[in-house]
């Protein structure tokens, strides 16, 4: 499938000296929902920011829908719209009339109808003729989507777009992004929430100190990664795990009510069967079995400590 965005060798060193990119290569898909992840500091506004023209890059090629981001400007920026982390708009101006100046400044022809649309799928139709100043945090940043959209973008960036927004809100901009993405836009989010990540895309890319160590399909991800406990409940404390089962992954917490055992999801074998046999000729009996998938955020902070040096 051809890439909506083609990223290839882009590194940005700022005016400090201080190289915030180092040779990313990336291709986003159309229609995806890619979701970047990173520590603060990492790199994702600066990547977002070159892309969509804001800052210029030290090297490399960045082409959107085929066209350069740098020799062919306006046509790769036409294509976009980018919600910033930052809300930046003009607190006196109405709703509509914000939203009406930024599909005007891509030349577009005023178009009520789609205006009204964007409005009412972000429920901010009754706050129209409402100044950016009276709006509440949430709504605000609703009108920082509306104005991102106006021009109908093929490509849509969201820069921590759930930031400071409450659960039911979040929520709802979940339903909304993913509503975008099935009339055919695609997202490019970064965010802090990993559980965002999660729940909203279809593959995860993650950058830690300018380098994208790694992207892949979320479900690969977790499957790749991902580990699995199964938590014994003893029916009596242990004193200590057995020596002759020493060479099973086993720990035992620290009331010694309980026995874990993790294993991998990629082994043809759990052991499972194994160890229980084996429990039961130690005589360890158990009342109670649970079992865990570990969450992305445990494979995130994992990836992240060990690119640190
Ligand atoms: N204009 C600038 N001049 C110098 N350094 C900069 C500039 N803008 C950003 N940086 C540095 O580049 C690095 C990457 O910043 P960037 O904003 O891209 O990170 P981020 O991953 O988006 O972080 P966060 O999650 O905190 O938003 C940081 O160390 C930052 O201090």
């Amino acid at each position: 499938m051809q890439s909506i965005i083609s990223i290839q060798g882009l590194t940005k060193t700022y005016a400090s000296g201080f190289q915030a990119l180092k040779k990313v290569d990336l291709e986003i898909r159309r229609g995806e929902i890619l979701a970047l992840l990173g520590p603060n500091g990492a790199g994702k506004t600066t990547l977002i920011n070159i892309v969509c023209g804001i800052v210029n890059p030290t090297s490399g090629v960045v082409r959107a829908d085929g066209h350069d981001i740098v020799r062919d400007f306006r046509a790769a920026r036409t294509k976009i719209g980018l919600v910033p982390q930052e809300l930046t708009t003009d607190a006196f101006e109405s709703v509509m009339a914000t939203v009406r100046f930024s599909r005007g400044l891509f030349g577009k022809p005023p178009d009520a109808a789609l205006l009204e649309k964007l409005l009412r799928d972000l429920s901010l139709w009754d706050k129209r003729d409402s100044k950016i100043m009276t709006l509440s945090g949430g709504m605000k940043r609703r009108v920082m989507i509306a104005k991102a959209l106006s021009h109908e973008p093929q490509i849509l960036f969201l820069d921590e777009p759930t930031a400071g927004v409450d659960v039911e809100l979040r929520r709802d901009m979940w339903t909304m992004v993913r509503g975008l993405r099935e009339s055919g836009v695609t997202i490019i989010l970064t965010t802090h929430y990993i559980e965002e990540a999660e729940e909203m895309a279809d593959r995860i890319g993650v950058i830690t100190k300018g380098e994208l160590i790694l992207v892949e399909d979320k479900a690969v991800l977790m499957e790749k990664l991902g580990r699995k406990q199964l938590k014994l409940q003893l029916k009596s404390p242990l004193e200590a795990i057995p020596g002759e089962l020493s060479s099973y992954p086993l720990e035992l917490s620290t009331d010694k009510c309980e026995l874990v055992y993790t294993f991998d999801t990629r082994g043809d074998e759990t052991g499972i069967a194994q160890l229980l046999r084996k429990l039961g000729e130690h005589g360890i009996d158990f009342k109670g079995l649970e079992s865990s998938q570990s969450s992305l955020e445990e494979i995130f902070v994992s990836l992240v400590k060990g690119a640190r040096p």
